[in-house]
């Protein structure tokens, strides 16, 4: 969440987080080489949903100024917290040369390839992020019990993935003794889903291009919409096949058998007001299909489902909530059927896969835990990004306010840093973001309009050609007739010809 040089106690008391890409004095943000420059914070100030009705209670409102004020903001195509980075897709010097980010489905990837990915993943799972430090308190707490020591701690680069999507989600504290508030949601049930899902991706293929030292890497997606109940990438060279020993259990096979869990005390942090920390404690658990208690959530969803709601007009709809209808927005996230109709007992497309895996990947604040939702939320993005593509709105039609607590258009996304606002990762990824997805959507099916029209024009053109044809044939008869009469007429007259010479010739001997 934040820059490890700017949780110093001075830093967090000056507001300001403004680092040097070089670490020399007064070159805050790369400015005497033109990177970029410190900022005052924008904070989206319109009003938001009533779904949250508090204020000054959460460390989150208003992202980020609970902690600090002023920022890099970086040129041209700079990026990163100190402008010591390109923006993705860029590479070089001066952040100038292209390059192609492709992300493509991981059935379709060689075995070479699957394994690269895994082992990049479990790379994530145990190197320390190089830049970015998670806060294990409350900002109220967050100067430690002696006012001077900052309560941050290391995380690992995948760890930073999960525990910034806990935090997003996790219940405000109201006080010792009095219940967590679990009415806010910083990333799910609201139009911010699709944006903050992005740049959370975004950030984790940043993270490990930069690990990997391979601007080109790229995270892979799963494309979920297979029907069915089998869980195609559930195989020991991919994400792990079921254990043999256990239902609910990763295959040893697997190196994602020996990955730990961390988020998971969520009841000690509701109670106690901490927040979850870098601490790993159980496996992974996963039983796709499995939830007996639930069959509705024991099959994935359909192909139809991605092109019915790819075919909803409206980003969002009043109250931008997980009860819209007719929304794109909530038919993607799952809480409405994916032609747009709200019903509280549906679940389909991004939830229903959550919901499938039946574990750790469908519980909302462990659930990044499984790497599987790395590659649900690509395809999410995917669907997310053609959506984009075939409906071209401009960022007017993402609700400026009245959406639920860090879900207006202009709202920092929670917990991310430098500061990004949801209206920033509403735009076609292949032009803006430096990333593009090679994927074949399913063919939609004909409608009984577009039937009976192709079924008009194939009778006309078969009428035509039998027409055609039978003309030609009946051409070819006569032609055929008189040639055949020519011989008999030509044989005919010879015949009569010699008759008549004979006659001629006996007549004059007469
Ligand atoms: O991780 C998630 C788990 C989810 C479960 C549901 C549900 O609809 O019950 N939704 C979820 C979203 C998640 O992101």
């Amino acid at each position: 969440q934040f820059p490890r040089e700017c949780i110093t106690p001075e830093g967090l008391r000056s507001g300001q987080c403004c680092p040097s890409p070089t670490g020399v004095a007064r070159d805050e943000c790369g400015s005497s080489t033109g990177r970029g420059q410190c900022v005052t914070i924008a904070a989206d100030n319109r009003r938001h949903g009533p779904q949250y009705p508090y204020t000054e209670r959460d460390d989150r409102e208003r992202w980020p100024l609970r902690f600090f004020n002023r920022t890099c903001q970086c040129n041209g195509n700079f990026s990163g917290y100190n402008c010591g980075w390109c923006k993705h897709g860029l590479t070089g010097p001066n952040c100038d040369q292209r390059i192609s980010v492709v992300r493509r489905n991981i059935m379709q990837m060689s075995t070479a390839e699957k394994q690269a990915f895994v082992n990049a993943l479990d790379q994530a799972k145990r190197t320390v992020h190089p830049n970015l430090v998670i806060c294990t308190r409350r900002y109220q707490e967050v100067f430690g019990p002696d006012g001077n020591t900052p309560q941050f701690e290391n995380i690992t680069i995948y760890n930073y993935f999960v525990w910034s999507h806990y935090y997003s989600v996790s219940k405000t504290y109201l006080g010792p003794g009095q219940a967590s508030f679990g009415g806010v949601d910083f990333s799910h049930e609201g139009p911010g889903f699709v944006t903050w899902h992005r740049f959370h991706l975004l950030q984790l293929e940043k993270d490990m291009q930069d690990m990997l030292g391979d601007p080109t890497f790229a995270l892979p997606y799963w494309n979920f919409a297979i029907g069915g109940s089998e869980c195609d990438i559930c195989t020991d060279d991919l994400l792990g096949a079921r254990s043999t020993f256990d239902l609910n259990s990763i295959s040893t096979n697997s190196v994602f058998a020996q990955w730990r869990v961390i988020c998971e005390s969520v009841e000690d942090y509701d109670t106690l007001g901490t927040i979850c920390n870098s601490t790993e404690s159980s496996p992974i658990r996963r039983n796709p299909a499995g939830n007996v208690a639930r069959p509705m959530v024991q099959r994935l969803p359909e192909p139809q489902d991605v092109l019915d709601c790819l075919e909803l007009n409206a980003f969002d709809t009043p109250p931008y909530y997980s009860t819209s209808s007719e929304s794109f927005r909530n038919s993607i996230e799952g809480y409405s059927a994916p032609q747009g109709m709200y019903d509280p007992v549906i679940r389909s497309l991004h939830n229903l896969a959550h919901l499938f895996l039946n574990g750790t990947g469908g519980q909302t604040h462990l659930s990044p835990n499984d790497p599987i939702f790395v590659l649900l939320h690509t395809f999410t993005d995917a669907i997310f990004d053609e959506w984009l593509r075939r409906h071209q709105p401009g960022d007017i039609v993402y609700p400026e306010e009245d959406a639920p607590i860090g879900h207006n258009r202009r709202f920092n996304m929670v917990p991310f840093w430098p500061p990004v606002t949801n209206a920033e990762m509403f735009v076609p990824a292949p032009e803006n973001l430096g990333y593009s997805y090679e994927v074949q959507w399913p063919a939609r099916p004909l409608t009984l309009s577009e039937i009976i029209t192709v079924a008009i024009v194939v009778a006309v053109v078969v009428v035509a050609a039998l027409g055609g044809l039978i003309a030609c044939a009946v051409r070819a008869r006569s032609q055929g007739s008189a040639e055949t009469l020519e011989p008999l007429l030509a044989e005919t007259y010879r015949r009569y010809s010699e008759e008549d010479r004979r006659l001629d010739k006996s007549q004059s001997v007469v």
